[in-house]
């Protein structure tokens, strides 16, 4: 394989994460529907920290770095609570 074949590669996997960043986000905005209806909060700790925990898990059974892995997840759960916020107006003063 050549570089630019591999940097082909590369470019489609991350055209396929950005996909799914984007199914996440829209996941979350149904999520945050169904919190308003609720009066849920859009942050759940335990939720949080269960997730952080299963996805550093997995990262060490694929053999990728569970430290950075759990840190791109902190980033993805904070974009989400950050998009839910937007449609609950949570935070917002009257
Ligand atoms: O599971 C939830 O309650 C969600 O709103 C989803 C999600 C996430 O993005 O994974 C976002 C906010 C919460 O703090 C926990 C998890």
């Amino acid at each position: 394989m050549t570089i630019e074949e591999v940097r082909e590669e590369i470019d489609r996997i991350d055209a396929g994460i950005i996909d799914l960043i984007a199914a996440r986000q829209a996941a979350a905005v149904r999520m945050a529907h169904e919190k308003y209806l609720a009066g849920a909060a859009v942050r759940d700790e335990r939720r949080r920290e269960a997730l952080l925990k299963k996805v550093f898990e997995i990262a060490v059974e694929k053999q990728v770095d569970p430290v950075q892995v759990r840190r791109i997840f902190e980033i993805l759960i904070d974009m989400s609570e950050e998009r839910q916020r937007e449609w609950t107006g949570e935070g917002n003063l009257p």
